[in-house]
């Protein structure tokens, strides 16, 4: 049933996964990673690739027999399957969990980590201190991916277009700055001198040339203008001399126009490009009115205007013309093919160029792409209808629409990609990480069960009764409490087998995880109701088990019930491909009664068993701990607390830990026990204190080597969220009603900012709030969200961008009550959300322009008109029916047509007295102001405008 993975199939022919990767990627077929499954067929063709290597691995498979029995990796059998065998680490402590620090402060843990290290030296001492042989995350290694070298990132930090690479760069460890592959302002960037000498420092060797820096010449020197320029050897002048400006030796003050074309240099030390030592003579002040020493020359001196690094090898000259042609051949390349759109133009897609843009990318990151102007893109938006400013966030549509339309196919990195892409950027790379991984370095981990199934179904007795079951067995005993996941322990065929259950049942968490691109649950439990049978949620848990591709359990619930009927609840799921042992099938339905706590043990062991049966559940403990965030809350004493899965390697306190946007160290670490642990393995959910902020349920987590990274890879994360919460939220307008819109005034926007409690309630809120229809006319922008009391930080935020700051369960921190009243920020206080939303539709309905509508105030007959010379012609008149007003619309209507629109009533007077209105039934003067073709029998409507409420 389990396929076989690469790396076990490339350990089989004694070949390394890396080779079985490309072999079969050069026989066309596409394997992600060594840790991926491949199908039969493939499996032959890579079999017969090798034909000798069969003895090569026969022998090479025997071997470990003796040692550590390999696990069956097609393991189809349920068989009995070795204990998560306690890693050297963790024997120390045999009766307890292996993690689970006992009561007594027993040292035991670290102890027994201490046995495992090579050298007692304190870092060492972690579980995931580096093993000989064993892969060190961040270390560089061969095939790693280097920093920089984000594909999708056309500013990478060692980018290097002619050559050089970096000499004397920085360590070569860990990340630089400047190797953020999304960040458009690279420090290390360097098109086409040779990578940037001299390391990190940026002063001096970046086109910052000090005078005297480099051969008598000099260069810009940055911010150390010399008025009326000195004589000298011209430095570069990239741009237009000015009038007045510096100059004379490389007396050319960068400005930022300037910058672009001002090349490193690529000489150590080398203070920008000492023009003069290549064109002696040809600098100069070159600007008009320049000190002496300037001449013509003084506007080619420097004009080259790269900055100068040419000269600096002593062949400036020659380089800088051959660049100079190669930029011309490409500008020629460029023209033909280019296009003209609606007065711009805009590079050309031959209609299969991918262009990769992660989540929430803007014009400006796709015009860098195709090496466009953006603004030219936002022109060409405009003509497609779509309005966007240059460095606002497009959603994944509107950049197809764009793409489509200048012939590129554009695609937008999925979160996981994303996330990959990141962490790459500082070195670690998962994927290689598992590459790296031996048999020898895997050990079993318990599976990871979620419960799903209809409402009132009994999913939460079940975990209930699961976890009592365990706690009554085991001799802690203590309260449990509710962090988001435990573990149990069972026996199973003579070994203490554990299983970790998510504490938050249901499909939804589960898919919201998923959506986050986390795949926590290895099986689920899908809970039947005997009594009920199958119902709708039923098959909607079952179908996000299937699309997750996770085997599921069946357990049939509520026995005890009277009018139960466990067999039909088979014959309802085989229709929907759950087939029982019983009748052939593979799926295991287990009675149980979670009210009566019947049946757990045995439901326990059927997990186990398909556990075992259909999965390889096995991680390396020897790592740096790598994870998911499975429940994240901030207490008032303790700060963030996150509860974290690991997945593969050991998560120790004082590791240094980035959760989503959280980051920090780990400070101290409990089960769900409230028992204070020292290192947690795989599979084990744990409490973490020290977070900075709380994560997301399902953001990944992983151990790194600094705290400068973890706080660097969190800060990426929350810019990459950011902009694509951005992108998300923008509730488009169109061209056609943009103009007029804006014109109306009818564009408003209601920004908030959201602070709450608990996470999960912060996104509960903004998804609902983002889903108020409130048309067109308004928009709704949640321009922060957050977790925790509500900070300076927002009320200064709420100022600057006139928002409104909701808090859900969550009050002002101190002083910041004073501070909002001044600032005149509004701050609401819910702690339902439904009051919340509610208010927010109607502030949202306050600020739609009011909708006015006609209202028939009344209406008179002409019965006689009177011409006055002084009031023009007056209408003597009947009042019909309602009341004439005076100063109200007006219109008048002859034999049914209406004569004159846009009417007012101008004068009215009953006999000779001014009056304002006059009622049914009785007579009055009514004057039109300088309309006069009134006529006896003519009907006169008033009426007024009157705002429309909405509905
Ligand atoms: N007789 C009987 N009643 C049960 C059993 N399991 C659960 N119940 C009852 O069924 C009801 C629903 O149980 P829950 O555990 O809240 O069900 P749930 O699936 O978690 O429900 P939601 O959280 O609303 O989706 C409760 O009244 C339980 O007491 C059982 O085995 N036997």
């Amino acid at each position: 049933m389990a396929k076989v993975r690469v790396h076990e199939l490339a350990k089989e022919l004694g070949i390394p996964s890396k080779e079985a990767l490309s072999k079969l990627q050069e026989m066309g077929e596409f394997v992600r990673s060594a840790s991926s499954t491949i199908e039969p067929p493939v499996v032959k063709k890579l079999r017969s690739a090798y034909p000798n290597a069969g003895g090569a691995a026969a022998e090479k498979s025997a071997k470990p027999a003796g040692t550590a029995a390999p696990k069956p990796s097609t393991g189809i059998k349920p068989g009995p399957k070795p204990a998560p065998k306690p890693s050297a680490k963790a024997e120390a402590p045999a009766p307890a969990p292996e993690e689970s620090k006992p009561a007594a402060p027993a040292p035991a843990p670290s102890e027994a980590r201490e046995a495992s290290k090579p050298a007692p030296s304190g870092d060492a001492a972690r579980p995931g201190a580096p093993k000989p042989g064993a892969p060190k995350p961040g270390a560089p290694k061969p095939g790693a991916p280097r920093p920089g070298n984000n594909p999708f990132s056309s500013q990478q930090g060692m980018r290097s277009r002619d050559g050089g690479g970096r000499p004397g760069g920085g360590r070569s460890g860990g990340p630089r700055p400047g190797n953020n592959p999304f960040s458009s302002q690279q420090g290390m960037r360097s098109r086409d001198g040779g990578g940037r000498p001299g390391g990190n420092r940026p002063a001096g060797a970046q086109g910052a040339p000090r005078p005297g820096g480099a051969a008598g010449a000099g260069g810009p020197r940055p911010g150390a203008p010399r008025p009326g320029g000195a004589p000298g050897a011209g430095g570069p002048r990239p741009a237009a001399p000015r009038p007045g400006g510096t100059g004379g030796a490389g007396g050319g003050r960068p400005n930022p126009n300037m910058m672009p074309q001002q090349r490193p240099a690529p000489a150590p030390g080398g203070g920008g490009r000492p023009g003069g030592g290549g064109r002696p003579g040809g600098g100069g002040p070159g600007r008009p009115g320049g000190a002496p020493g300037g001449g013509p020359g003084g506007f080619r001196g420097g004009g080259r205007g790269r900055g100068g690094t040419a000269g600096a090898f002593g062949k400036g000259g020659s380089r800088g013309k051959q660049r100079k042609s190669k930029r011309a051949k490409r500008q020629e390349f460029e023209q033909q093919n280019e296009r003209n759109f609606g007065g711009v133009t805009v590079p050309k897609g031959d209609g299969n160029t991918v262009v990769r843009l992660r989540r929430g990318a803007s014009v400006a990151d796709f015009a860098e792409k195709i090496n466009a102007n953006p603004a030219a893109l936002v022109t060409v938006l405009m003509t497609l209808g779509e309005m966007a400013t240059a460095t606002q966030s497009l959603d994944e549509a509107t950049f197809e629409l764009l793409g489509a339309e200048l012939g590129y196919k554009v695609q937008v990195v999925s979160p996981e990609d994303e996330e990959r892409e990141l962490l790459e950027a500082f070195d670690i790379d998962i994927d290689g990480e598992l590459d790296a991984e031996t048999e020898e370095m895997l050990e079993a981990r318990p599976p990871v069960v979620t419960v799903m199934g209809h409402v009132d179904h009994g999913k939460t007795r079940l975990l209930d009764a699961i976890r009592k079951t365990n706690v009554l067995e085991g001799e802690a005993g203590g309260i449990t409490q509710h962090i988001g996941a435990y573990q149990v322990h069972t026996e199973h065929e003579g070994e203490d087998r554990a299983i970790t259950f998510i504490d938050t049942p249901g499909h939804e968490a589960f898919t919201a995880m998923r959506a986050r691109g986390a795949k926590v649950t290895d099986i689920a439990v899908l809970v039947v109701a005997a009594d009920d049978g199958v119902m709708p949620q039923t098959i909607e848990a079952l179908n996000h088990a299937l699309a997750a591709n996770v085997p599921v359990v069946v357990a049939v619930n509520k026995i005890d019930k009277e009018g139960a009927n466990p067999d039909k609840v088979k014959g309802q799921l085989a229709e929907y491909g759950l087939v029982p042992e019983e009748y052939g099938g593979e799926t295991m339905f287990m009675p149980v009664s979670a009210l009566r706590r019947d049946g757990i043990d045995e439901l326990l062991e059927a997990v186990l068993l398909t556990a075992d049966a259909a999965l390889d559940l096995r991680a390396n403990p020897d790592k740096n701990a790598r994870g998911i965030a499975i429940e994240a809350n901030l207490d008032k004493g303790r700060g963030a607390v996150a509860t974290v899965l690991v997945q593969s390697g050991t998560l120790a306190v004082g590791d240094t830990i980035v959760a989503g946007h959280g980051h920090g160290r780990v400070r101290a670490m409990f089960n769900e026990n409230g028992e204070a642990l020292d290192v947690a393995l795989p599979s084990r959910p744990v409490q973490v204190l020290g977070l900075s902020t709380v994560p997301r349920a399902g953001d990944t987590f992983l151990v790194t080597e600094d705290e400068r990274t973890a706080r660097q890879i969190a800060e990426k994360r929350e810019a990459a969220d950011r902009n694509a919460a951005l992108a998300k939220r923008r509730k488009r307008i169109t061209l056609e009603d943009f103009d007029q819109a804006v014109a109306e005034g009818k564009i408003d926007t209601l920004n908030l900012i959201l602070k709450g409690d608990v996470s999960g309630a912060v996104e509960a809120l903004e998804d609902s709030l983002l889903k108020i229809d409130v048309g067109d006319d308004v928009q709704l922008r949640v321009i922060h969200r957050g977790v925790g009391a509500i900070t300076q930080n927002d009320v200064n935020l709420a100022t600057v961008d006139d928002a409104i700051i909701i808090g859900f369960n969550v009050r002002p921190a101190e002083r910041v009550q004073e501070l909002a009243d001044k600032e005149g920020v509004d701050m609401r206080f819910y702690s339902v959300i439904y009051a919340a939303l509610d208010d927010i539709e109607n502030a949202l309905k306050g600020m739609l322009k009011p909708e006015y509508e006609e209202v028939q105030l009344g209406t008179a007959e002409v019965r006689e008109v009177f011409r006055s010379s002084k009031w023009g012609n007056i209408a003597g008149s009947i009042v019909r029916s309602g009341i004439i007003r005076r100063n109200t619309k007006a219109r008048l209507v002859r034999d049914g047509k209406v004569v004159a629109d846009k009417l007012t009533i101008d004068s009215l007077k009953r006999f000779k007295d001014d009056a304002t209105e006059v009622r049914t039934d009785y007579e009055c003067g009514i004057g039109l102001g300088s309309f006069n073709d009134i006529k006896e029998g003519d009907m006169i409507e008033t009426f007024e405008m009157q705002e429309k409420p909405r509905v």
